[in-house]
């Protein structure tokens, strides 16, 4: 097994004079659940059809499987990619659209009806894709993807046009696939707040390069403490802390409230040490970021 399911070196694409992709370098690991965010137009769909080889690229190297983009059909449909819009014909049923998908996957492993049923869409088996919401079209396109037991899932953004339970499904059987069954997933999407999530790793795309990549837990973990602290004298607070720490955006808001970023020291010992410089803390607020505030971060310039 190669150590990467995908290892992306230095992708360089451009359309006409304008330069999409500047060297982007990109890992995801067997096993991960990835999560690929950046702001519309940065270059997810473009990155993962270059993945696919859907693209033809300027400069760079992409493996995937270990194998070129050119050679995926090598792998006996061991990488699928899903995409926002599938082309699946508008006049056959969902079922007739499964067994022909079957019929040419090199080795399915699911029935047309399992796949159905995997994605809550066993109702729908007579309903030609024309006569389905945009949701229903999409769970039918997860579902043909689904036919074989690919070890890499290449998805571009997985829950539009889903509702709300139309989410959960599809996180779930992300969850399910990866975990029962290993597969590892590329997904991109705006809804970070999904991404939290299910995801191991994140990497941000901005400005044609991966701006930051990792293990979430280890972003979040590593992220700014963010306080909002009441206390007594808090111009003295505020300059105090300004000279004992390395807290940075400290401000005064109207109603008194210092406010303050702060890496590598918990609420704790900063109340302690307010405590021992003599202030009176009333009130201690703490969190920490979440996904969207890192995403923002990294678009700002903040934390590169
Ligand atoms: N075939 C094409 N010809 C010319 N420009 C293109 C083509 N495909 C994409 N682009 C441009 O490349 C840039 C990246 O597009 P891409 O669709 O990869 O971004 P994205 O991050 O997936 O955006 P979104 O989040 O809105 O889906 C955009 O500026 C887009 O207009």
């Amino acid at each position: 097994m190669a150590t990467s399911v995908l290892s992306i070196n230095g992708l360089r694409k451009r359309f006409g004079a304008t330069e999409v992709l500047k060297g982007l370098n990109l890992e995801v690991i067997p096993g991960a659940i990835h999560g690929l965010v950046g702001l519309n137009g940065s270059g997810k769909t473009t990155t993962m059809e270059c993945v696919l080889g859907m693209q033809t690229f300027h400069d760079g190297e992409i493996r995937i499987m270990g194998r070129d983009p050119l050679q995926l059909w090598q792998g006996g449909g061991d990488v699928v990619g899903i995409f926002d819009n599938p082309a699946i014909h508008q006049h056959l049923t969902v079922r007739q659209v499964l067994e022909h998908a079957r019929l040419l996957c090199p080795q399915p492993c699911r029935s047309a009806s399992e796949v159905e049923r995997l994605l809550g869409i066993s109702s729908y088996s007579n309903y030609r894709i024309k006569q389905l919401s945009l949701g229903n079209r999409r769970r039918v396109s997860i579902a043909h993807a689904l036919l074989g037991q690919p070890a890499f899932i290449v998805m571009d953004e997985p829950f539009n046009g889903l509702d709300a339970g139309g989410v959960e499904d599809v996180l779930a059987l992300i969850l399910k696939l990866n975990r029962e069954e290993g597969s590892s997933f590329l997904l991109s999407s705006h809804q970070l707040a999904y991404l939290e999530r299910i995801c191991t790793h994140i990497s941000i795309l901005h400005q044609g390069r991966i701006s930051r990549s990792g293990q979430l837990k280890e972003l979040v973990s590593t992220q700014q403490l963010q306080l909002t602290i009441v206390c007594d004298r808090p111009e003295a607070a505020q300059a105090f802390l300004a000279h004992h720490t390395k807290a940075e955006d400290l401000t005064i808001d109207s109603a008194g409230r210092l406010t303050l970023k702060l890496e590598n020291m918990q609420a704790a010992e900063i109340n302690r040490l307010l405590v021992n410089g003599g202030f009176a803390v009333s009130e201690l607020g703490a969190k920490t970021q979440d996904l969207s505030q890192i995403f923002h971060d990294s678009l700002t310039g903040r934390a590169l």
